[in-house]
This record gives C-alpha cells, structure tokens and sequence, in this order.
C-alpha cells in the first residue's frame, strides 16, 4: 500500500499538553488511595466497630476502583482535526442514508419530529445522495401527518437553507423569536425569501398543531395522499402492519421548488403483533436498517433520534473526512458526534447538558479505539453494522453499493415491507451477530462494545458548532428515570457474553477496558453512595468515629483525597465552561442518582436474574407544562410527581440534616472536644445537608406544584425514623 502524503489526509490528531503534569497528579493520588485502604485494613481488627468499618472501608475500595477506571478517560485526552475543504466535489462523496427514530406521538411532539426531519435534510450535501428514512414506533397518524407536511415544506425550506447557508437548520430554532438575528439583517431579496418561507413555516406548524388537538387529520388533506389510507380503520401502536410509505422520490424524481432534486424519504411503521418482542429501539434501527438496504443502500448510515435536531449544516462532511482518510480510515467502524442539549439552564439544574461525558470523557477514549456508540449522532459504515468484522490484513474502502437508476417506487415499497414483519428476523442474525444487538436498554452502548470487539475502532468528532441539540429531561422524576434505564442497560452489558472482563480481554485495550467498566458498573455507585449517605450519619448520632481523629497523622490522608477529588472534578467543569453552580448542581443529582436510579437498577437486574420481570425501555417525555417550564427556567427543582424514586434520596437528606444538627447541639452543650473525634462525620453529614437544601424547601417550604408530594414526605419522614430505631440494633 502507499503511504499516504501528510496533504492528502483528511484529519489530522493530537494530545491534549500538559500530561506530564496530570501523571504527577494521577501517582500522587493513587498513593493516597492506596494509604487510605492500608490505613482501614490494618485498624480493621483494632476498632470497636468492626462491620461498620468493614462496610465503609468496602465502599471506599469501590470509590477508589471507580477513580482507576476513570484514568481511561484521563489519561490522554485526545483530540482529531478534520479538514473538509479537502474532500472531493460533492460529486465524489458517498451516500449516506439517515434513520431517525420516534415511538409515541404523546411523549414526542410529532411538531418536534417534523422539525427534527427538516434539519437533518437541510445537510449540506449532494441531495441525489441521501436518503431519510423515519421508523414511527407509535404507527401514529399524526406522526405522518407531521412528516408528510415537512415533506411538503421541505420544498422551499431546503432551497432557502442552501442558498443562504442558514445556520441553525431547525426551522423551529431559525423562526423562533429569540432568533431575531436572522430576520433583522440581509439584503432585500433575502428579507422578501425569508418572509415567505417563514410564512409557510407557520402553516406548515398551525397545521401539525390543530391535527394534534383535534386528534385528527382534516379529511382535505387525508385525500392527498395514499398514506393515509393506512389508517382509516384505528391503528393499535402494539398491534398492527406494516406501514412504509415513500413521501419524496429520490433519484431526481421529487424536485424542491427551485427546480433542484430532493432527497428520498421514507415513512417506516414496522409490523408489531402482541406477544411478539419488538426490541424497542434496535429493532426499529435494524428494520430501518434492511428498509434503507433495498432502497438506496448508502454505504454510510447516519442514525439521529426524533428529539435531537442538527445544528450545523457541515457535519456530515466532517464525519466523511474519517471514512475517506487515505490512511486510517479503513479501521473507522462509525463517528460518533456528542449529545449536545438545547434549552439548558445556566446552571444546569438536573446535570442533563452532560457536559463532563461529551466534553471533557469521550476525548480520552479518542486515545484507545474510540468512544461508545451513544445512540445518536453516529455515522456507522454499513458493513461494521451489518455484522461484518475488522480485518487488518484486508484494508477496505469505502464502497459505494448504492441503488442507482431508475427505480419504480410501488415495487420498492412492497419489497421493503416484506423486511419488516414482525417475525421477519426470525432465525436469522438480527439483533446478535448484524445491526444493533438487542437485549439491553442501552442498545447503543451495547451494540458500540460488539463493533469494538469486533477490532473496529470509532472516532469522536466533536467540531466547533455543535452537530445536534437534543431535548433533555426537564425534571428530576425523568431524569432520574433515564439514567435508571442507562444504569441498568449498562449493568446488562457488563453481564453479557461481552462483558468488557472476559470477552473483552484480548480484544479491547487496556484504558477502553477501563473506560466500560467505569460505564458499564454505573450502577454499583449505589453501594458506596448509599454507606456514605447513611452509616457515617448514623455513625455521628451514636457518637461513633468511624474516621481518623483530627489529631491522627491518618487525617490528613481522607482530607487530601476528599479536597482534591472535589476540586479536580471542580476545574474539569470550569475548564468545559460549566459554572461553580452547574458543578454543584451536578453534584447534588450524582448524589441523588447513587441513592436511586442505582439503586432501582441493581433491583431490576436481580428481578431479572431471577426471571420475575423484564426490564423495558421508557420513553422520557419531551413536553412540558407552562407552569412547570417557568420553574426550569428560574432553576426550581421540579417534583410533583409522588414517585417511589425520591423516597431513597429524600430519607437520606432528612436524616443527616437529622444528626448533624443532633451533633451541632451535642457540640454546644458538652463542649468543641469532640470535634476531634467526629469532625469528618460532621463535614459529610454537613455536606449532605447543605447541597440537600432545595429537597427540604421542596418537601416543607414551597406551595407550588412542583413541591414534593406529601406521601412522599411522609414516606420518608417514617423511613428516617424507622432506620434511627433499627439502627440502635447494631450500633
Ligand atoms: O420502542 C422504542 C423506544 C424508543 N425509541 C426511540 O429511541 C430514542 C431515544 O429515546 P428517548 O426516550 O429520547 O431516550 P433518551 O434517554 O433520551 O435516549 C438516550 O438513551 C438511549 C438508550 O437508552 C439511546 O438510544 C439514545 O440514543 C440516547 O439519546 C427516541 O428517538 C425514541 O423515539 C424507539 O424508536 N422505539
Ligand atoms: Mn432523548
């Protein structure tokens, strides 16, 4: 093979500086954790309380091999530049299909879709070489609707779009008021354009918008198109056919209203039939995925979820620049651009703009095979998706399979429907050794470790303006929800015949190892989270120490490890823009998370286990009420729901205001001597306490509706009395 010119990549790579110094970090650190566990193993025998010391000494083991795992992250942050004013004329480039998913026209604004839809056409890109394809998990009328009215918008959108380059491509974004820049500048004609195509736009909303509060689609507009014949009888989302309709012809057929061709799109229902698994997500990716194959088989497969919209018109180009590479593309399973969240507070009030995992974690797994597939915003090369493995010594390109000619749509649409019956994948390699692999909540991680182990290698693409701004949840009851889902699903992995331990070992490196163990053992957080929440508080209103006194040279080994671990996550978030805020907002959910989601998570996978019940995939939901929307935007804690999910961390935040306050009296009337002894059970108590501030003015102090439910508070008020009475069992 010749060796590729410098000139001809196409993106070039480089390290973060200043590892020399973070090394130095990392060594003096591990000495602390490793005095830390010399320092409780050889006190374990000596001490009155012997299984308490035990049960925190096993937590700190686990808070200290969750660090190491992380050193996969920070070890060697590593970061591509791509260069696509090298890549060839549009001519030259390869087709790309994109699948985007939706599932339930209530929990997912079909407005929301269309919007979504309208941005991911609006690439720029050779439009004759993409294909949209949308999977509707709900088989919802209104979902069509939505879709068949983008379509017909799509006409002036994408035009307007490609002649003034609009940035950000998301109609809702541009009209949006706060987006008064677009509006206020440019020539006459581009005024004149953007009044008409705004126009339109607003119809084009007003329409999806009635259908949706009527429940209904106009009869009118039912005859325009066949599609909607497919629902003159009731459709059940759980029980129903197939329904695949092509809504813009490709190949030059459909034209935009300048005369241009329009991409092809696709409408996509799978058959569903109750009793038959349907594998949520995977299985609709993967009927996507055989839809796409028999009707234009692009060779790259971009897939973005409904909630997730494009925000820069380049990336596609950026995501080719791995794939064309003359040297290293040939190993590139997919490109993984971040999840990036729109409408994020300042502060970032529930940790949902994920900051530390897109921009700060993923650069780190740059440096050993590359990022886990995230579920959205990732380019896969067709083949590494379809079950094909890595090969080193067969370097393949790029190849461009794609359907090309004349193509007679009738005959498509029924040879697609025949690939997504519901019983169509059985018996054959779907969902394990071709497209995304099911049985897991999280199948983008899960499916990214197979293509990993397979020996491809992914690519972290993370360009200056942000590729895709998704929806996050707004409130504490989704979120705590969906990282239930996410830490049960990676828990699933790290239980599945891929398991990074075992199936891994030879096949992935070391630091990507250490990177799905940190992920996929999210959820054992809880043990550790849960002894510190509650025995060290326990602990102090006993008058137990459990730590070193402050006199003991020992001390200084817990307050090095506790300062420095918290300052160091500190500047990592400010060095991603975050505020001191956000860090301790993130902060309070981490803890919060430990105490719940965890924790409900450990409970499915040992329900699993056990055969009792299924863990499932629940959609979270993308609407928001007024009221509740103004509580987001002052940075109120939103509960109002009685969720089972608070009880856990709104017990442990009542019980050490509980016994620190208890402690502080105790303090004052006998005196500051024993501040020596329990100074360290006072600062965590103290800190628990604090950053659980907005859970007490929620449950004792607000009025409005998103206060915590009083059950909730009841619940909870009980639990900390029964655990204070059990407690003086064992202690
Ligand atoms: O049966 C289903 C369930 C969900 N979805 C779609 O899956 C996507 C993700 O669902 P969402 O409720 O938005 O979950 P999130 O927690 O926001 O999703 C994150 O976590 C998922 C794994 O749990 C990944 O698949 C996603 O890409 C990732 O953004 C959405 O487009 C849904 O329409 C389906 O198509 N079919
Ligand atoms: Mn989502």
């Amino acid at each position: 093979m010749a060796v590729a010119a410098a000139s001809d990549r196409l993106f070039s790579t480089r390290q973060a500086s200043g590892r020399l110094l973070y090394k130095l970090y990392f060594f003096i650190f591990l000495t602390g954790i490793i005095s830390l566990l010399y320092f409780r193993l050889t006190h374990l025998l000596t001490t009155t309380h012997s299984y308490l010391w035990l049960v925190i000494t096993l937590a700190e083991f686990w808070f200290g091999a969750s660090w190491l795992f992380q050193q996969g992250f920070r070890w060697a942050p590593t970061f591509h530049t791509t260069y696509p004013e090298k890549l060839p004329a549009s001519g030259g480039l390869p087709p790309v299909d994109v699948l985007v998913c939706t599932a339930d026209a209530d929990r997912e604004p079909p407005a929301l879709v269309a919007n979504t839809l309208l941005s991911l056409m609006a690439y720029d890109y050779n439009a004759n070489k993409l294909a949209y394809y949308i999977s509707d998990d709900g088989g919802s009328e209104l979902t069509f609707h939505a879709i068949y009215q983008a379509s017909k918008f799509a006409r002036d959108w994408l035009p307007f779009c490609r002649k003034y380059k609009v940035e950000t491509p998301a109609p809702q974004v541009y009209f949006s008021k706060e987006n008064a820049v677009a509006a206020g500048s440019g020539s006459r004609s581009f005024k004149q354009e953007y009044d008409v195509v705004k126009a339109k736009f607003e119809k084009m909303q007003l329409s999806i918008e009635k259908a949706g509060k009527m429940k209904k689609v106009p009869e009118e507009t039912r005859r325009e198109h066949k599609g909607f014949r497919e629902w003159d009888s009731p459709v059940n989302p759980r029980n129903h056919q197939t329904i695949l309709e092509v809504l813009l012809r490709g190949n030059g057929e459909d034209k935009d209203v300048e005369g241009n061709p329009m991409p092809l799109l696709v409408y996509v229902s799978r058959e569903k039939r109750t009793g038959v698994p349907h594998h949520y997500k995977g299985g609709a990716l993967n009927a996507l995925n055989r839809v796409s194959s028999v009707m234009s088989n692009a060779p790259l497969v971009l897939n973005v979820d409904c909630d997730m919209h494009s925000n820069n018109s380049q990336s596609l180009l950026h995501a080719v620049c791995f794939f064309l590479d003359p040297k290293e593309s040939h190993r590139i399973g997919y490109v993984q651009f971040p999840q990036s969240f729109g409408g994020i507070t300042e502060n970032d009030l529930y940790g949902n703009g994920v900051k530390r995992i897109y921009e700060i974690e993923f650069f780190g797994t740059n440096a050993h095979n590359g990022p886990m597939y995230a579920g959205t915003g990732s380019v896969h090369r067709r083949e590494s998706l379809n079950g094909r493995k890595y090969d080193p010594n067969v370097p393949i390109k790029l190849e461009d399979k794609s359907v090309k000619g004349s193509r007679d749509w009738d005959v498509l649409e029924s040879k697609a429907k025949a690939l997504t019956g519901c019983k169509y994948e059985e018996g054959k390699p779907w969902g394990k050794d071709m497209g995304l692999v099911y049985g897991c909540a999280v199948e983008d991680v899960f499916t990214g470790l197979v293509f990993h182990s397979r020996g491809w290698e992914s690519v972290f693409c993370s360009p200056e303006r942000k590729a895709y701004l998704g929806l996050a949840p707004p409130n504490t009851n989704d979120t705590l929800i969906q990282h239930k889902r996410w830490s049960t699903g990676l828990l699933e992995v790290f239980l599945s015949d891929y398991c990074p331990w075992t199936h891994g070992v030879g096949r992935l490196k070391l630091g990507q190892i250490l990177c799905y163990s940190f992920y996929t053992l999210w959820a054992l957080w809880c043990l550790p989270m849960s002894v510190y929440g509650f025995v060290p508080a326990l602990a102090l209103v006993k008058g137990i120490s459990l730590f070193p006194e402050v006199s003991n040279p020992w001390f200084i080994v817990f307050a090095f490890l506790g300062i420095a671990s918290h300052l160091f996550s500190l500047g990592e978030l400010m060095w991603a823009k975050g505020t001191m805020k956000s860090w301790w907002n993130e902060t309070r959910m981490w803890m919060m998370k430990g105490t719940s989601s965890y924790i409900f998570s450990v409970t499915v996978i040992i329900l699993k286990t056990l055969g009792i019940s299924e863990p499932g995939f629940e959609i979270t939901s993308k609407v928001i009420d007024e009221e509740a929307l103004k509580r987001y935007k002052r940075e109120i804690m939103e509960f109002a729901v009685p969720s089972p999910m608070f009880i856990p961390p709104a017990t442990l935040s009542l019980l050490n205001a509980y016994s620190f306050l208890k402690a502080l009296v105790t303090l004052v009337k006998t005196g500051l001597g024993g501040v020596d002894l329990l100074l360290l059970h006072l600062v965590i108590s103290g800190y628990v306490t604090i950053i659980s501030l907005p859970l007490y003015e929620a449950m004792f102090l607000r009025k409005d509706k998103g206060r915590m439910p009083t059950s909730i508070t009841v619940y909870s008020v009980g639990l900390v009395l029964a655990i204070l009475f059990l407690s003086s069992f064992f202690m």
